[in-house]
């Protein structure tokens, strides 16, 4: 639920604090995702909810900033403020981040592909030809892929951008607020791609808060070659146990 802290405040923040929060027991990494949208002065006369609700359904295309952080075997810290990405890492012996990696490029092709694939049979034919395809190196890239899930979306992602190749999960399960647009911000901002299978993630205007949506992400040949497949949004969503 959006909470409206104060009238003059010039930002609004949407966030997912624990993504990938299945993970924590496994000790596997998990992430944090941030949005930060201008607050939108046309709106100020307006009871609370109603202008807490507006302000955070704003499109992806009006962020001003994005960030992830990344739990693991270093604590990252990706910022964009709309010219480029920039990673920082955590100094454990000051609590400094450091940066580490200014300008991030995702590079423009990968060779790894990121998606539960135990769901193959749910998946609409494109997807399913699409995978069988770069598999057996019969895409444009002549090699074949190879295939990473770690099921904590921020480390899937973190990894794709920089190795390239696509992070997906084409059944509508994540959420386009907090997670899809902040993280399609980012790819493009490093150079890559993030759509729904059917639209650019930042032009689609949000109709509520927790709206889910197939995502998929990566690098920027790779997601249009993804793309030229037609079919690949998954519509079975049976609501699976794990
Ligand atoms: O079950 P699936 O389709 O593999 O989805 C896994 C994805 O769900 C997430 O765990 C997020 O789901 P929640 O927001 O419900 O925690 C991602 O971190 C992960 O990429």
């Amino acid at each position: 639920m959006p909470i409206w802290l104060n009238d003059t405040a010039p930002y609004v923040v949407v966030f997912d604090p624990l993504d990938g929060s299945r993970n924590i027991d496994a000790s596997i990494p998990t992430g944090s995702i941030f949005g930060i949208y201008r607050r939108l002065e046309e709106t100020d006369g307006l009871p609370e909810a109603e202008k807490a609700e507006l302000n955070v359904l704003q499109r992806g295309e009006k962020l001003v900033a994005a960030v992830y952080s990344l739990y693991s075997s270093a604590t990252v810290l990706c910022v964009s403020i709309g010219s480029g990405a920039h990673v920082f890492t955590l100094d454990r012996s000051n609590g400094d981040f450091v940066l580490t990696n200014s300008n991030l490029m995702m590079p423009t092709r990968g060779q790894i592909y990121s998606v539960n694939d135990a769901r193959y049979f749910d998946w609409p034919e494109g997807l399913r030809n699409y995978i069988d395809d770069v598999r057996q190196g019969k895409g444009q890239n002549p090699k074949k892929y190879s295939a990473r899930y770690i099921c904590s979306l921020v480390a899937d992602f973190h990894r794709t951008v920089l190795y390239g190749g696509l992070a997906m999960n084409p059944r509508a399960h994540l959420r386009l607020v907090y997670e899809a647009n902040p993280l399609s911000f980012i790819a493009e901002q490093s150079g890559g791609k993030g759509s729904d299978g059917k639209r650019r993630i930042l032009d689609i205007q949000p109709i509520e808060l927790h709206q889910r949506l197939p995502l998929f992400l990566g690098s920027a040949d790779d997601i249009s070659e993804l793309l030229s497949y037609k079919n690949i949004q998954q519509l079975v969503n049976p609501g699976y146990e794990v």
